[in-house]
């Protein structure tokens, strides 16, 4: 089976070798790289030659100042080999930066194009931003590369020149050790290149995954996952150590290849000394030999094997990817690490589209969602629920459905089922019977991603965690969004002076300073920039003043286009909503307040004794001041539900 890189997709090799065909349009600088590059290989030849020659012809002639001159002459290579290297690395600059401009116009050209195509081009900028990373860490290891080999390419050339000019005899013992051992590297490759990129998927693999548990702790341990999770992550350590054991088995090919063509021929050399010695190889030759081997030929050869190894199948696997890479999948994006985890908190959006202002507008919807927008906003038919097979049901035959931009609370004593209710409309839990929709869409069987997309639910419990405000509030925003649209969501939801408070959006957060009230402000400014349509708040203001609770639902009832769905927490959140259901244990009911007066027993207790501090001036006392213009009474919203919980 082929591995699987971050977007789920096949990491396939490159086939179509891009890097040789930009290599063969670009001749000319590669031209000027090897011209450079006749200066280290001269430096190399002069280390081996000049040894010998100083050897030889001076100290062991007994004339000391030609083996000086020629000491000098090696020394004097250095300095030739080091300026050459420093044009060199020019030189491979200027080969480099072109194939990055090259990648990244195609790379910006093919993203924005595709996320134009589809419908969403606010996602093409974070799309391009990570690609264009990508496309940095290809034209690193394209430098190194180039850089290796034609280290090596010098290297050889100065070695096998000096081997050749001391004792032509030398050659084979040189070569032929070296030529095996690029032969079994070359071999090697292939598999090799095979394993690394397996490594490299699952390492990122297992970064994700330990990334999104790691985040998601608090959420993992409230909601009683942890085997889950630590399955999850077990599963990705198993895998990352049995792709870097298969790697580490085709690396001890390259161990071998080191040793065969670098160290062999030490051993040959000198074993076969005597015999070399005798057959017209000078002491100095040897020597020259010897040092040709072991300060230039095994380094090069080392550099070579590693990175080729690393660097040239980084670049495989990136250049492979970026061009084949796709947009991340219309609709829900990345799911976030809580959702995973299976934690009824805030769930991540799809892309965002970046604007200042203090409501967030819809995403421009999606193909279908036209269809979708006369459905329903949220949906349950025929829902019933129980925790446990045997149990007694605590939803039994629930019909509901709230239309888009409607505002609908739950009220009921505690223990009546609204929470169940949050969750199964948000998909967190499954009906034992009936069906759920959001927008139209059923949620079962949809991945967290996906019901991330349509809805957002914030619990009573909120989550924030250690870092910036900016990070906090932005969180289920696929991209940053401005300063100014964190700060104007935090005004319209009341978090504002809270905001300020803390510095800004780059002020930070520490979870254990704040009071529950203020994490719950930061949640719910969080979740009201969330990109989801239909928002659901269980008990989300439980621990804000009647004020501060009355100004946060409201702004989350103009949110533009946007559903909300209140597990009330206090009853004067009725008063706010357009349509209002009683869960009392025995029986439900729907209706305005006002209707509701009429027809619930428990609603006119519950109502009997509000008053709303929070009320705006204007606002009469009494059920009819809420019942406001919200929706017309077709039948249609919030609609029958049959006896919950029978008796
Ligand atoms: N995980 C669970 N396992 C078993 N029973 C549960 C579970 N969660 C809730 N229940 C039970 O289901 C019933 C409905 O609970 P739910 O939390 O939905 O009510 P609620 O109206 O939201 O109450 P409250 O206002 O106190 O939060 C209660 O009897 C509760 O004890």
């Amino acid at each position: 089976m082929r591995p699987r890189g971050r977007t789920g997709r096949e990491v396939r090799p490159v086939r179509d070798h891009a890097v040789f065909r930009y290599l063969r349009r670009n001749r000319r600088p590669l031209a000027v790289l090897a011209a450079w590059g006749l200066l280290p290989a001269a430096q190399t030849f002069l280390l081996g030659y000049g040894l010998a020659r100083a050897l030889d012809d001076g100290f062991l002639a007994g004339r000391t100042g030609v083996g000086l001159a020629w000491l000098a002459a090696a020394g004097g290579g250095v300095l030739a080999g080091a300026f050459g290297t420093t044009r060199v690395h020019r030189a491979v600059g200027a080969l480099a930066e072109p194939l990055r401009d090259g990648l990244v116009r195609e790379v910006v050209a093919r993203g924005l194009h595709r996320a134009v195509r589809a419908g969403r081009p606010e996602s093409g900028t974070a799309d391009v931003s990570r690609l264009t990373h990508q496309v940095e860490i290809a034209r690193d290891s394209f430098a190194g590369l180039v850089l290796v080999l034609q280290m090596f390419v010098c290297t050889l050339a100065g070695s096998l020149a000096g081997l050749a000019s001391l004792a032509p005899v030398l050659l084979p013992v040189v070569l032929g050790p070296l030529l095996l051992a690029l032969a079994l590297f070359a071999w090697s490759l292939r598999p090799l290149a095979r394993r690394q990129r397996a490594v490299l998927v699952a390492d990122e693999a297992l970064a994700d995954a330990f990334g999104e548990t790691a985040g998601g702790l608090r959420d993992i341990t409230a909601a009683g996952v942890r085997g889950r999770a630590e399955a999850a992550v077990g599963a990705r350590v198993d895998a990352e150590l049995a792709a870097a054991l298969a790697l580490g088995r085709w690396g001890a090919v390259r161990v071998v290849a080191l040793g065969l063509g670098g160290q062999l021929p030490i051993l040959l050399l000198l074993f076969l000394g005597p015999w070399l010695l005798r057959n017209g190889v000078t002491p100095g030759g040897l020597l020259g030999a010897l040092t040709f081997v072991t300060q230039a030929l095994l380094p090069a050869l080392q550099a070579l094997l590693g990175g080729v190894g690393s660097a040239g199948t980084r670049l495989a696997v990136v250049i492979a990817r970026l061009r084949t890479d796709p947009l991340p999948p219309q609709g829900p994006p990345a799911e976030p690490a809580r959702e995973r985890a299976g934690a009824a908190v805030e769930p991540s959006g799809a892309a965002p589209a970046e604007r200042a202002g203090p409501a967030p507008a819809r995403e421009a919807p999606a193909p279908g969602a036209r269809a979708a927008r006369r459905r329903p906003a949220v949906e349950l038919r025929g829902v019933t629920f129980a925790y446990g097979g045997r149990a007694e049901p605590v939803l039994d035959g629930l019909d509901l459905a709230v239309p888009p931009g409607g505002h609908l609370a739950v009220v009921g004593p505690s223990g009546a089922g609204k929470s169940t209710l949050a969750a199964l409309a948000a998909g967190l839990l499954a009906p034992r019977a009936g069906r759920v929709a959001l927008c139209g869409r059923p949620v079962a069987g949809r991945t967290a991603a996906e019901l991330a997309a349509l809805r957002v639910l914030i619990p009573q419990e909120a989550y924030v965690f250690r870092g910036s405000v900016a990070d906090n509030l932005s969180y289920l925003r696929a991209a940053p969004l401005p300063a100014a649209a964190l700060t104007a969501a935090a005004e319209a939801v009341g978090a504002g002076d809270l905001v300020d408070r803390l510095g800004g959006p780059a002020g930070q957060v520490d979870p254990a300073a704040l009071s529950a009230g203020e994490r719950q402000l930061l949640a719910l400014t969080r979740a009201f920039l969330s990109p989801a349509p239909v928002a659901l708040l269980d008990e989300a203001t439980c621990h804000l003043d009647p004020a501060a609770e009355a100004g946060a639902e409201r702004a989350f009832a103009a949110r533009p286009g946007g559903t909300l769905v209140v597990i009330a927490h206090r009853i004067s959140s009725a008063r706010r909503a357009d349509r209002v259901l009683v869960l009392d244990g025995a029986e439900a009911h729907s209706g305005t307040p006002s209707e509701l007066l009429g027809r619930s027993a428990l609603f006119r207790d519950l109502a009997a004794g509000w008053s709303d501090p929070s009320r705006a001036p204007g606002d009469a006392d009494g059920v009819d001041a809420v019942a406001g213009p919200g929706l017309a009474d077709d039948g249609g919203q919030v609609v029958a539900h049959r006896a919950l919980r029978e008796p």
